[in-house]
């Protein structure tokens, strides 16, 4: 009683953490201990133990115990006997592993449930080990019986006894799936890891394969090259011989009348006056035959006159002629690839494998079958309608596109082409067509344009889009290949010129599908080193499925918890940090004496701008915004502010907006973000006013949805059919791209400045003073900016840093309050006004 109250009062006067520190000491030694044990384990040992009598122990000649060569002596041998011997041999090192940890764990005041799964795997890797250890043992004798102990083996044998010869598969299998877990948790993250890995092999060896055969090829026509040379060479050679040798006989022949013989054989020698007119003379006959030509085509603009002509009926008195565009050249089934390939081996830094061209579904179909019955009941019905009100028409043609045909109208010269607009309504009625865009005159033509959908519309799949040389072989730097147009030609545009896209459309008429198209094509054309996204979708799931290429393609503020943005006050924070990002690229073009992005990136690839002051590679940054009303809706001017600076500025640094929304009304599609994006994309919509709203004039609500669009740069207006891809399609792409390793780090937006903490008053102004507040101020006051980019990269520091010093020169007065994404006012105009400053500041801080 009296002993445990004393050892108590000694424990008492301890800390719990000391007590726990020294019982963690404790179990670390028992572990140690054993495990030395196990280490020095001899087999002989025990049988010398079991000879010694107790006295010997205790004996002042110590020669038998000298003879145990455990470690840790008698002790020793019997711990080591019981768990190598008796239990699973020299696996059981696991065993004071374990206690070890467990020791670690309290000693450093740690939960010790950390260790449970620790604990878990050991004990089972253990058993497993040394029965697989005791299966080999048995049959083969290959391993020492230590290796496995007495109890592994008496498993092995148990299991064998039970399973025959599957007993070795089984515990195969156990130590693969075990290893497998242990290495990774995620087994079907694991299988596909292994099964893109036999991918890169293949694709390496495939890439070998080419590059062999490419070099075999190249050793060939330069040897074929070199057997030409040598063969003209011969042939010169035997050439001038022979001209020699005929030479020489003919002077030997008659050499009194060389001179006028000699004048007749050889051609007359031409002056340059001859060989100019002979040659303007062919010039004149080429461009004649070149008239000849264009005459008797005809004389529409590029598109029209490429369109195939595949009927013509007279049966009445107007002749209807009917073109189908041809569409454009394929390319290659591999083309593409091939070509994506080299680009990724330009970019080292990153080993990426660009989408391929087979993960898209092929059409089923080659192009639309027209019909000629429906286009000639057509023709009967607007001609029909026509006569009624007294309008002629002399003749028609009709060129069918995926989805609508154009009936182009060529009225006599009598009638006013703007009557015939008053009759669309009459004209939809009679030809019961949903949607009927009458175009009087089509822009810059006498003619009159009706379109009237086909009865059966062809679906414009993405890949007979993306598959084309247009698309394969376009320079363009963001190319887009939105569909394809009446005339069966792509039609594309570089985002960069556009330079940004707004796009509307009611609800289910394929804006999400367009969006769709513009990512995909982007992803087939672009190196994630040189574009980035940024997603925002307020409605949560539209832009989901790109959550998959985060590593590769999007850019996000630093620490967002989620890849794509869905709730509007990060939504503003992250079009916020783009104007600053926006500010930074300007600051980098001044400083790179650049104008735009392309220069830029050409000279810092080049190596002449310098990465240690904060150059950079920089990617083109496309966001896009999947409903604009909801973020007007929520946050209004503060959603409309970034973007309208954004739209007005961002262009030549490379960021560009592709926003869409279902209402096009005016408070979402204000004033000023209209004035700022002269592309635009109507899909179809509700009403006339919507159409107005979003393209300025009406035919947006006379389209019929699924993907039927109007574009328009600021000039003309042209209706393509919107390439579809499918769900499916974006899975595979996003997968493809998604399961490769991507950067280390994701492209991170500059992070805003605080606003409370950069704009409201701290209390003493010279707390903490950074060393390098002088040469800051002396920064800002030369540049006249104050801006913590500029200090970032004049003063080499990071972010943070910079961002202090610039709230202590605000606190000091020598910086204006922070003003959003622009950079701060310098209240000091130059040099020596901040000198006296600063020694006025110095004075206050003594
Ligand atoms: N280019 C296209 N070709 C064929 N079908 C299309 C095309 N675009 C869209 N569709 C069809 O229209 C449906 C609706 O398209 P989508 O989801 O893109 O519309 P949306 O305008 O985004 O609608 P919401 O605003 O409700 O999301 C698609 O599921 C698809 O079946």
């Amino acid at each position: 009683m009296a002993k445990s109250s004393k050892s108590g009062g000694f424990l008492g006067g301890l800390s719990e953490s000391r007590k726990m520190e020294i019982l963690g000491i404790l179990v670390m030694a028992v572990g140690g201990l054993i495990g030395f044990s196990i280490v020095t384990y001899n087999p002989s040992d025990y049988t010398l133990i079991q000879s010694l009598s107790t006295d010997s122990l205790f004996a002042l000649d110590q020669g038998p115990v000298l003879r145990i060569q455990n470690g840790l002596g008698v002790i020793g041998a019997y711990l080591a006997h019981f768990f190598v011997h008796l239990l699973f041999g020299y696996m059981s090192i696991i065993i004071p592993l374990i206690i070890i940890g467990y020791g670690w764990l309290i000693f450093r005041n740690r939960d010790i449930s950390l260790m449970l799964w620790p604990t878990a795997y050991g004990i089972w890797g253990m058993v497993l080990l040394s029965t697989i250890l005791g299966w080999v043992n048995t049959n083969y004798e290959w391993v020492e019986s230590v290796w496995n102990g007495s109890a592994g083996f008496y498993i092995a044998r148990v299991l064998q006894n039970i399973t025959g010869i599957g007993s070795i598969i089984i515990l195969s299998v156990l130590l693969l799936t075990t290893l497998l877990a242990l290495l990774d948790r995620d087994l079907q993250h694991t299988v596909e890891r292994v099964k893109d890995w036999i991918a890169n092999v293949k694709q390496s060896y495939a890439d070998w394969k080419e590059r062999r055969r490419q070099k075999k090829e190249e050793k060939r026509k330069r040897k074929q090259q070199e057997a030409e040379q040598k063969e003209i060479e011969k042939q010169r050679q035997a050439e001038q011989q022979m001209r020699e040798k005929s030479q020489t006989k003919e002077k030997q022949r008659a050499k009194p009348q060389t001179k006028t013989e000699s004048e007749e054989e050889e051609p007359e020698p031409r002056s340059i006056d001859d060989i100019v007119e002979e040659s303007q003379k062919r010039d004149r006959e080429r461009m004649r035959q070149e008239k000849e030509e264009v005459k008797s085509l005809d004389q529409r603009p590029r598109a029209d006159i490429e369109k195939k002509k595949i009927a013509e009926d007279e049966e009445d008195d107007v002749d209807i002629s009917v073109y189908v565009g041809e569409g454009d050249e394929q390319a290659g089934e591999k083309e593409l690839d091939k070509q994506n390939k080299d680009k990724a081996k330009e970019v080292p830094k990153v080993r990426y494998k660009f989408p391929t061209i087979d993960l898209l579904d092929s059409p089923p179909n080659e192009g639309n079958d027209v019909d000629l019955d429906e286009i000639k009941e057509n023709k009967r019905i607007i001609l029909d309608k026509l006569k009624r009100h007294n309008i002629e028409i002399r003749s028609i043609n009709a060129i069918v596109g995926p989805t609508v045909t154009l009936y182009e109208l060529d009225p006599a010269p009598d009638v006013k082409i703007s009557k015939i607009e008053s009759y669309a309504n009459d004209l939809k009625m009679a030809t019961a067509a949903k949607g009927l865009r009458i175009m009087a005159p089509i822009p810059g033509r006498s003619a009159v344009g009706i379109e009237v959908p086909n009865g059966s519309r062809e679906t414009v799949f993405i890949k007979s889009v993306l598959n084309t040389k247009k698309f394969v072989e376009s320079d363009f730097e963001l190319p887009v290949a939105f569909g394809k147009t009446i005339e069966n030609e792509v039609f594309m545009v570089d985002l960069t010129k556009m330079p940004h896209l707004l796009i509307a459309g009611a609800t289910g008429s394929g804006k999400t599908v367009g969006i769709n198209t513009i990512i995909t094509c982007l992803l087939y054309k672009c190196h994630p080193d040189d574009l980035k996204f940024v997603m925002i979708d307020p409605k949560k799931i539209e832009l989901s499925l790109f959550q998959k290429i985060e590593k590769h393609f999007l850019a996000t503020l630093p620490g967002a918890e989620e890849p794509i943005i869905t709730d509007t006050s990060a939504a503003k924070e992250t079009l916020e940090s783009l104007t600053k990002e926006m500010d930074e690229r300007y600051d980098l073009l001044k400083d790179g004496m650049v104008r735009d992005i392309r220069a830029y990136n050409e000279k810092f690839d080049n190596g002449e701008l310098d990465e240690e002051e904060g150059h950079r590679h920089l990617p083109y940054i496309v966001v896009l915004i999947d409903e604009l009303a909801d973020l007007m809706m929520t946050a209004g001017k503060d959603i409309e502010e970034p973007i309208a600076r954004l739209a007005q500025l961002a262009r030549a640094v490379g960021i560009h907006l592709v926003v869409a929304t279902q209402r096009p009304s005016v408070n979402v599609v204000t004033g000023t973000i209209k004035a700022n994006f002269p592309a635009r994309i109507a899909y179809q919509v509700a009403s006339k006013v919507d159409s107005r709203t979003i393209l300025d004039t009406g035919g947006a609500d006379q389209l019929i949805g699924r993907g039927d669009m109007l574009f328009t740069n600021g000039g003309g207006m042209t209706r393509i059919q919107n390439a579809f891809v499918s769900t499916e399609e974006v899975e595979s792409i996003t997968d493809f791209i998604g399961n490769q390793r991507g950067y280390n780090n994701k492209y991170e937006l500059p992070v805003l400045e605080d606003e409370t903490s950069s704009s409201g008053d701290i209390p003493d102004p010279l707390e903490d003073i950074d060393e390098l507040f002088e040469a800051a101020a002396k920064v800002i006051v030369l540049h006249q900016q104050g801006s913590v980019s500029l200090l970032q990269r004049k003063l080499k520091i990071g972010y943070n840093r910079a961002g202090r010093i610039v709230d202590q020169l605000y606190n000091a007065g020598i910086v204006g309050p922070y003003q959003g994404s622009t950079a701060r006012d310098v209240l000091v105009d130059d040099e020596e006004e901040l000198e006296e400053l600063l020694d006025d500041l110095e004075e206050f801080e003594r």
